[in-house]
């Protein structure tokens, strides 16, 4: 049997990819400083990689499929399949300068400092700065103002930006968590049947399922307010003339939905979290 090389990033990518993939029923057994972890699926072969090197690795073939930062593929250039939007690790990757120097960020040759040089000379360039690159690795807020006049980098919650007082100048590229593949993998089952799972965790992490009583005159009104998949299902009730009603609707809705379905004369409303959604 051919196995599936699969890359996981090590470092803070790493918690949720893990968790996804425990979800999924691929659970990883990763034990400290160990990089080849196994899975409960033994089709799929793991090793932990640095995100920045996951993707030239997929990309040559040595690896066939990894999860990696979008921000890496743009920044490698690399020709990899994008097959799969976790949604994990949403970052925007912005230009920041110093509140005090913005203003003259255009009438002088700036320092630019990134560990993304290819997305930052892209973006330098066609906004027609005159500047000087700077690779940093890492801690790249704290080069303003002494080492840089202007930096690009990854911002999640935009805290690290603030507390080094920088301002952001424009958003260069948004990214999150990919499965990418290699371009030459060729159709495998074990692929199809790997997103499949990860596609149903990641949709049920989106909804959530609302089970509630209702009575025959106020049924209509119930299922005018409740959203669905395909039809909410409705159960009658062993005797009482009134109905169970289920669906499972998007879970940022709940908070604005019971209290319309109390109105609207649904009682005994339970939520309840599911781990998988099948469509
Ligand atoms: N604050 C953040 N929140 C979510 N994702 C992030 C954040 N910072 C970086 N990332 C993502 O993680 C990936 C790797 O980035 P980076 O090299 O900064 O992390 P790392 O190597 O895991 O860092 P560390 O060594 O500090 O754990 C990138 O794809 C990036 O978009
Ligand atoms: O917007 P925030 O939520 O503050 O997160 C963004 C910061 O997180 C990452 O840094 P990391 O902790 O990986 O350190 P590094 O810069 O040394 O890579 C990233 O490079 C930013 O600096």
């Amino acid at each position: 049997m051919d196995t599936i090389n699969l890359a996981i990033p090590k470092g803070r990518m790493a918690e949720g990819v893990l968790r996804l993939m425990e979800d999924a029923g691929f659970k990883v057994l990763a034990n400290g400083r160990n990089y080849r972890p196994a899975c409960a699926d033994p089709r799929f072969q793991l090793k932990l990689l640095k995100p920045q090197d996951i993707v030239r690795m997929v990309e040559l073939g040595r690896h066939d499929l990894a999860f990696a930062g979008h921000d890496w593929v743009v920044e490698l250039g690399a020709e990899v399949d994008d097959i799969l939007d976790t949604g994990l690790d949403k970052v925007r990757l912005v230009a920041a300068a110093p509140r005090t120097g913005l203003s003259t960020l255009r009438s002088r040759r700036i320092v630019v400092a990134s560990e993304y040089e290819r997305i930052t000379r892209t973006w330098l360039d066609r906004e027609g700065f005159d500047y000087l690159f700077v690779r940093s690795h890492g801690a790249t807020e704290v080069f303003p103002p002494e080492d840089a006049d202007m930096i690009v980098d990854n911002t999640a919650t935009g805290r690290t930006l603030v507390e080094n007082d920088l301002e952001i100048v424009d958003t260069l590229l948004t990214s999150s968590t990919r499965l990418i593949a290699n371009p030459r993998l060729g159709k495998r089952a074990e692929v199809d049947e790997l997103l499949l799972l990860l596609n149903s965790v990641l949709d049920a992490r989106k909804r959530v399922m609302l089970e509630m009583n209702v009575a025959a005159s106020n049924l209509d009104a119930v299922l005018g307010i409740l959203p669905c998949m395909r039809m909410p299902t409705v159960m009658p009730l062993a005797g009482e003339g009134g109905f169970a009603v289920k669906s499972a609707v998007p879970a940022k809705e709940v908070r604005r939905l019971i209290p319309l379905l109390k109105a609207a004369g649904a009682t005994d409303i339970l939520e309840f979290s599911f781990s998988k959604v099948v469509s």
